[in-house]
Formats: structure tokens, C-alpha cells, sequence
């Protein structure tokens, strides 16, 4: 008998440090941005309305928090001594972009934090997480320690919860997590289809791959991650993006395509198979048909789709459909906007828009499904998961009174060598690691 489940959306806590530094090849809002000053105040408060207003409409939402950074451990891995002080100055006179990448608040964007599968898909019956490598940047590659901590203790008994740690950390198996990874079923608790999601082939140089831009994920790193889980080939789409959108901006596969229930919602240059990679879902998809939501470049070009990151949109089911949860750019570019117009008033599974202010987020190039990661839970593991993390009023009032408390206004890059930036946030994030009732995850705590 299947269980009934939820999806349960886990939002990333904007980092006090969050900064515009231009991090990410490939990505074109966070290069376009490079140097701007970033308000860290708002950045926190847009995400945390963002979760309240799904938490209003009834939606199970959980907060994950941000990592400390600078990271000091990882100065000091790289030859840089003294007291934590003497290591910043250190650090910003010899090379300001290794703290700029120290300093990053990138783990904000949990759709990268780990590939999740639910218990209806794996051989244990457990739900289980491989925190992302993200080995293709330096900046994210930091992040899967303290991602492993932190959902270890929210999904902490292993009656339910599984726990790997993340790949190797290599291009050969670059992992950028949930971002390329989608699954379609009929209901949450019903098994499902695993659709993963890669950029190249790294043990075949043959291989179509992207001219310009990297490829984050490979094909090795995605079936490392479906034996790992315990997936059975007939629940799981192995599907290469294509290149040309990789080369175009599209450098994870959730800026292109969003999957929810039986619906996929994707765009004409997503997949470089893309009948293909229809046919497998459909071949392997039970209890329903699925919805393939196409979108044309003659629609949507796909400058317009990465601009206005009309596909990193939330996609999820209500009472009567399913409502797509915009970022605020996609009312700014006008195919797309006409086009969200022309889509509920259409017969299509998706039947409301609305509009999600993540601007802060959306200049390093992260929209509304960058900023979550989303977890099935049947209703037996969300009453095992730790609760101090679903967001709930109190919660919501607790955290943004503590950004309002804690964080600044202005941040500029310049601002990263500040000795006091690092008491701050320290002070901060013990403060909320006691909020979220979490225990000790951070490596100045332990
Ligand atoms: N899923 C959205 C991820 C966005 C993220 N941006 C960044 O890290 C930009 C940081 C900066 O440039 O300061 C990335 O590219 O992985």
C-alpha cells in the first residue's frame, strides 16, 4: 500500500555575507554583477517571505541555515596563519579572490545542496541524501561538510533517513545536486521516475559537450548517485542537457526545465534528446500520463528564459492545478510575461502564476527553485524529522527579527577583509543554530 507523502520544501537562509563577486563562469547574472554592492538585510528577509508565503498556503516549509564564512579552516588549508584576524589581512593582500570564495553565501541556494530520493523509490525504503560536491566551482565545493552535518541532524534517525557523503570531489563526477534532478510520479508517497539530469559524459571525450561554458554535471557523478540510493532502472531517466543551452547560460538544468507530479515544464533546447527523453519518462511513469509542458524558442527565446529565469520557478500541486511560482523578472521580460498569460488561460495542468521578489538572489543568478531543495516525506518520516526547522509564525518572527539584528545593509567585496564582519557572524549563526535547535554544525562551534 503507498504511503501518503508531502514535498516538503527547504529553504536556504540567506548568509550574512551574502556579496556580489562574480564568482561563476557560466552564470551569467553572477559575472553581469561582479562588484556591485549587495544588501544582505533584504536578501534574508525577500527569502524568508518567500517561505512564509508558501507556509500560509498551507505548504510544508523548512529553513536551512547559512554556513560560516569566511570560512577560516579553509584559509588555513591553503597556507594562511596567524590568528583569524592576521589570516584575513593576509588573505585580502595576496589574493582577494580566495576570500572573495571563502566568503560566498552561495550555500543559500539549496536546490544544490544534495540529490534526494524518497522512500518510495528506494530499495530500503528510506529516504536518502547525498550532499552535492558542487566540485566545479571552488567557492561551492566548500559546501557539502557542513550540508551533511546540517541534514544529519534534521533527518537524524536512520529507521527513515539514509545519509552518503557527497562524490568524489573531481570534475569526472561533478555533482551540482537536486538543480539537475527532477522527479515525476503520480502522487509524492506513489514510486516514481528519477529524471537525472547531466552535462557531459567525463569518461568519453567524444562525447557532445558545451564549447564555451563548463558542464557542472556528469553522467558518472548522476548513476553514482542512483546506485547509491538504490534506485531501480526501470524509476530512473538518465537524460543529457543540451550543450547549447549550457553555452547559453543554462548552467544547471532548473534554469531550463522544472518537473512536479506527472508534469514537466521545459524548454524547447532543454535536452539534446529531447522525444527521447519523453519516451523513457512516459515508458516508466505509472499511475499517470505525463504532462509535457513545452515551451518554443519561438515563444521564448532562450536569452529570455535565462533572463528572466521563467523556469526556475516553483511548480507545485494546489487544490484545483498546479501554481508556478514566478521570480519578479519574468513580469520584466515581455515574451515571458506574455507567454505566463497566455499558459493559465490555456487547459494545461499549470493553472496559476505568482510573483516571488528574490532579487537579491536572482543578480548571482538564483530564482525561486535555486533558493529551495524539496524532500517527499511520507507522514511517518516528517514526524521523525527534527521540527525546529519547519517554519511555522513564531519561527518566522524569530528569524526575522535575528536578520534584522544581525545583518547589514551594504556589503561590498572590500567589506570581506573586515575582522568584525567574521565576529559578527559567528555571533550570529551560534545564536541561530540554538533558534533552529540544531546543535553544534559549524566548525567554530565544534
Ligand atoms: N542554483 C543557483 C546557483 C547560483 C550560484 N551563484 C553563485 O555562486 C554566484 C556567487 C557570486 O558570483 O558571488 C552558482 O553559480 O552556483
Amino acid at each position: 500500500m503507498p504511503k501518503h507523502a508531502v514535498e516538503a520544501n527547504f529553504d536556504g537562509l540567506v548568509g550574512p555575507t551574502h556579496n556580489y563577486a562574480g564568482l561563476s563562469w557560466g552564470n551569467v547574472a553572477s559575472k553581469s554583477n561582479v562588484n556591485a554592492v549587495s544588501n544582505p538585510k533584504e536578501a534574508a528577509l525577500q527569502g524568508l517571505a518567500k517561505m512564509k508565503r508558501l507556509a500560509d498556503r498551507g505548504y510544508v516549509q523548512g529553513v536551512l541555515p547559512p554556513h560560516e564564512r569566511p570560512h577560516i579552516p579553509t584559509l588555513k588549508a591553503l597556507g594562511f596563519t596567524g590568528s583569524d584576524k592576521a589570516v584575513l589581512a593576509a588573505v585580502a593582500r595576496e589574493n582577494p579572490s580566495i576570500l572573495a570564495a571563502a566568503s560566498s553565501a552561495s550555500a543559500m541556494w539549496t536546490a544544490n545542496a544534495a540529490t534526494v530520493s524518497p522512500s518510495a523509490d528506494t530499495s530500503d525504503h528510506r529516504v536518502h541524501f547525498t550532499p552535492a560536491n558542487l566540485s566545479a566551482k571552488f567557492h561551492r565545493s566548500i559546501e557539502h561538510v557542513v550540508t551533511g552535518r546540517v541534514l544529519k541532524s534534521i533527518f537524524a534517525d536512520d529507521a527513515w533517513f539514509a545519509h552518503h557523503p557527497a562524490l568524489p570531489s573531481v570534475s569526472h563526477f561533478g555533482d551540482e545536486g537536486a538543480a539537475n534532478h527532477t522527479r515525476l510520479c503520480s502522487r509524492y508517497g506513489e514510486p516514481g521516475v528519477e529524471l537525472f539530469v547531466y552535462g557531459q559524459v567525463a569518461f568519453n571525450e567524444q562525447a557532445p559537450a558545451p564549447a564555451k561554458y563548463p558542464a557542472r554535471q556528469s553522467l558518472e557523478a548522476s548513476q553514482a548517485i542512483a546506485r547509491l540510493h538504490g534506485l531501480k532502472d526501470s524509476h530512473v531517466v538518465f537524460a543529457q542537457q543540451n550543450p547549447a543551452a549550457i553555452d547559453a547560460g543554462v548552467f544547471h538544468n532548473d534554469v531550463i526545465a522544472v518537473g512536479n507530479a506527472n508534469t514537466l515544464f521545459y524548454h524547447d533546447m532543454a535536452f539534446l534528446e529531447e522525444e527521447k527523453v519523453l519516451a523513457d519518462i512516459r515508458s516508466r511513469l505509472t499511475g499517470t500520463e505525463l504532462q509535457a509542458v513545452r515551451v518554443s524558442s519561438a515563444e521564448v527565446p532562450i536569452e529570455d528564459a535565462v533572463q528572466s529565469y521563467l523556469f526556475n520557478s516553483q511548480l507545485l500541486n494546489t487544490a484545483d492545478g498546479m501554481l508556478l511560482a514566478v521570480p519578479g523578472e519574468c513580469r520584466e521580460v515581455s515574451s515571458v510575461s506574455r507567454y505566463l498569460d497566455d499558459l493559465v488561460k490555456g487547459d494545461g495542468p499549470i493553472t496559476s502564476v505568482e510573483v516571488f521578489d528574490v532579487k537579491q538572489s536572482m543578480r548571482n543568478g538564483g530564482g525561486p527553485a535555486c533558493l529551495r531543495l524539496r524532500v517527499a516525506l511520507s507522514d511517518d518520516e516528517l514526524k521523525a524529522m527534527h521540527h525546529g526547522v519547519l517554519l511555522n509564525d513564531a519561527l518566522y518572527e524569530r528569524l526575522t527579527t535575528w536578520v534584522e539584528a544581525h545583518y547589514r545593509e551594504e556589503l561590498s567585496t572590500e567589506d570581506l577583509a573586515d575582522p568584525m564582519l567574521l565576529d559578527e557572524v559567528r555571533k550570529a549563526l551560534d545564536e541561530l543554530t540554538g533558534i533552529l535547535g540544531l546543535g553544534s554544525i559549524y566548525d567554530f562551534q565544534i
